[in-house]
């Protein structure tokens, strides 16, 4: 199966291009106010009819209520919403096929209970105490080992151009998630290491196939 790559932590729609340029599958926006990558619903909604025409667009929420998330559904057009906060299975299961449950993970009883998400993807990130996500810390893979995930697994967490072809051939995920390791400050990716990234991502998977 072919590895799905998604970029997350768009904030421009030049950067929403060179993400599609370098071979990614999915761009993210982080609609979360606390995050430095924070990008609001208007915002994007201003790019409407520029976007990448065929990136899957991800909205990535933390603890938002259903009228947020389907406000910026409308807003952005977005065919997935990433879910990264402490959401309950009923909330997934209410925002629908759509959901991708992100868990922060430190070690293997932190994957008890997630197959109870009626999601459409689990994305796994590291856990880092005071923070949802987007931390550039990684977890250790090795915990991932007798984990058998019901619906397809993101790697995500602490990724970047150099690591993320072990982190493949390891863990053998359907699709990984990065954000910090291709940025060249916070809120702006940089054009290399996103197409580094995604280069040495798909050569690991082809590799492993
Ligand atoms: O990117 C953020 O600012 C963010 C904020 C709150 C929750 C999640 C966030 N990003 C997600 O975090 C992971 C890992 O990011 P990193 O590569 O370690 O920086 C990734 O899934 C982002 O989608």
């Amino acid at each position: 199966m072919a590895l799905a790559i998604k970029i997350c932590g768009v904030t421009t729609l030049e950067d929403a291009w060179m993400v599609q340029d370098a071979g990614a599958d999915a761009l993210g926006l982080v609609f979360y106010k606390k995050s430095s990558r924070y990008v609001a619903p208007e915002t994007v909604a201003q790019w409407a009819g520029r976007m990448p025409p065929l990136l899957t667009v991800v909205g990535l929420f933390v603890n938002a209520s259903l009228e947020e998330i389907r406000r910026a559904e409308f807003l952005c057009g977005l065919d997935r919403i990433q879910l990264h906060g402490d959401e309950a299975p009923e909330f997934c299961q209410a925002v629908g096929p759509r959901a991708i449950k992100a868990a922060r993970v430190a070690q293997a009883d932190d994957l008890l209970g997630l197959n109870r998400y009626p999601a459409r993807a689990l994305l796994l990130d590291a856990k880092v105490d005071g923070a949802y996500g987007g931390t550039g810390h990684a977890f250790d893979w090795d915990i991932l080992r007798r984990f058998e995930p019901d619906a397809p697994l993101i790697l995500a967490g602490g990724l970047n151009p150099d690591n993320v072809a072990e982190a493949v051939r390891r863990v053998q995920p359907h699709g990984v998630d990065v954000s910090s390791g291709v940025e060249a400050a916070p809120g702006r990716k940089d054009a290399e290491k996103t197409r580094r990234f995604v280069e040495n991502a798909r050569a690991a998977a082809v590799a492993g196939a």
